[in-house]
């Protein structure tokens, strides 16, 4: 199979994790006979010191002439003083706008070598298995007016929450659909009890449910799902929420599986170009120290092979060797007891190598099937 994939690696541990993946889909592509081509661009603070833009045109062409797009990061201290459509989280929201990727499918589910990894106790997290999925192309995010204004004589400023119904329908109808080859148990995740926005949720949430009777539809208010993801994370098959709930939500239901640097994501369009990327952002903190953890970005890489090009025993390949490289004892410096880390490199190569092993195993099973 020949691939065009679009490679934005952005910045911090953007560019680190994002190598490690393209190295694990090159082995991919040898093993499995695939030709993967793969296109550079530029986003975030990069683009903004290379470019003036935090999302060049050229970066949007390269994506549209894209079979599929992997993300690493944007963000840093650098542009943070910037105005707001000169910071390079402007990059990312407006390509996410430009390709419509309206439905990010954010994964939860525990590792069975790094259960007593969470913070939470081991009984409550064993079995951990529900997607989030995040409205991402709408609400707070988005919405204008979004800047400081004088009001009634004071100084003050507006944020704009903004849905249309459309748009609030098919992140629900991704959800049901999911959820219908799963559990078959949504819960949608709102502030009905305040907003105005999530009461139209709700009805759109019920109109949609009565299309799928076989799939159970649960409303939550979201300070209460918040406390629930951490009491019982076992009852959530698929949660279904706005923009920036998703976000917030998804960053602590991180903490389940033990890392933020273990969730990976999809975000989808109905045009069928679809981005993956991590759920983490640039970390800063540890940008340039190669102790970032990048299996967060090679499951993504996973989850663009089974979804963009329906390479599901390439995708399950890469799943495994993950799985093998954990259960060896290989943690990265976010999972590692003191001084028993490896790199961010050293991870890849385990990861890179165990794959091999694994499509060894493969072969023989299909010379003698
Ligand atoms: N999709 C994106 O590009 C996102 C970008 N950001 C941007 O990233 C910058 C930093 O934001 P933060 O709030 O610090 O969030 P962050 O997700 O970058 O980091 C939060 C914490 O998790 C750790 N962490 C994150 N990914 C990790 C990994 N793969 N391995 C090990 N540890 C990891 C970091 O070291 C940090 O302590 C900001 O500029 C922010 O706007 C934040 C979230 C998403
Ligand atoms: C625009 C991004 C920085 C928002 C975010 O945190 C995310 O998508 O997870
Ligand atoms: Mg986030």
């Amino acid at each position: 199979m020949k691939k065009t994939i679009a490679l934005l690696p952005g910045d911090g541990i953007g560019k680190e994790v994002v190598d490690v993946t393209v190295d694990i889909l090159k082995a991919i592509a040898e093993h499995f006979h695939h030709q993967f081509q793969f296109n550079y661009g530029l986003i975030g603070g990069d683009a903004i010191d290379q470019k003036g833009t935090p999302l060049p045109e050229e970066t949007i062409a390269i994506c549209k002439d894209s079979d599929a797009i992997i993300l690493g990061a944007v963000g840093g201290p650098k542009w943070d003083q910037n105005p707001m459509e000169l910071r390079p989280e402007r990059g990312l929201l407006a390509l996410r706008k430009e390709l419509d990727l309206f439905a990010n499918l954010r994964p939860i589910k525990t590792f069975e070598s790094l259960l007593d990894s969470s913070p939470l106790k081991k009984e409550y997290v064993d079995g951990v298995d529900f997607v989030i999925v995040r409205e991402l192309t709408g609400g707070l995010y988005f919405g204008k007016p979004s800047e400081r204004i004088v009001h009634e004589g004071e100084d003050a400023v507006v944020d704009t929450l903004l849905y249309k119904r459309y748009e609030i329908e098919r992140i629900l109808v991704s959800a049901f659909e999911i959820a219908s080859k799963r559990r078959k148990h949504v819960t949608s995740v709102d502030k009905a009890n305040v907003l105005e926005s999530s009461r139209v949720w709700r009805e759109v949430a019920e109109e949609v449910a009565a299309r799928y009777p076989d799939v159970t539809l649960e409303h939550m208010l979201v300070d209460n799902a918040a406390m629930q993801l951490i009491r019982s994370p076992k009852q959530f098959d698929v949660i279904v929420t706005e923009n920036m709930f998703g976000d917030i939500l998804s960053d602590e239901a991180s903490m389940i599986t033990g890392s933020l640097g273990l969730l990976s994501s999809a975000s989808l369009s109905s045009s069928g170009l679809h981005l993956f990327e991590p759920v983490h952002g640039s970390a800063p903190d540890i940008a340039g120290k190669n102790i970032a953890n990048p299996i967060a970005t090679i499951l993504s890489a996973a989850m663009m092979l089974r979804q963009s090009f329906g390479l599901e025993e390439e995708a399950k390949a890469i799943e495994k060797a993950v799985d093998n490289v954990l259960n060896a004892g290989n943690r990265t410096a976010d999972l590692a007891e003191d001084g028993k880390a490896v790199s961010t490199k050293q991870i890849g190569e385990e990861i890179k190598n165990a794959l091999g092993d694994d499509h060894a195993i493969l072969n023989i099973m299909e010379a003698y099937s």
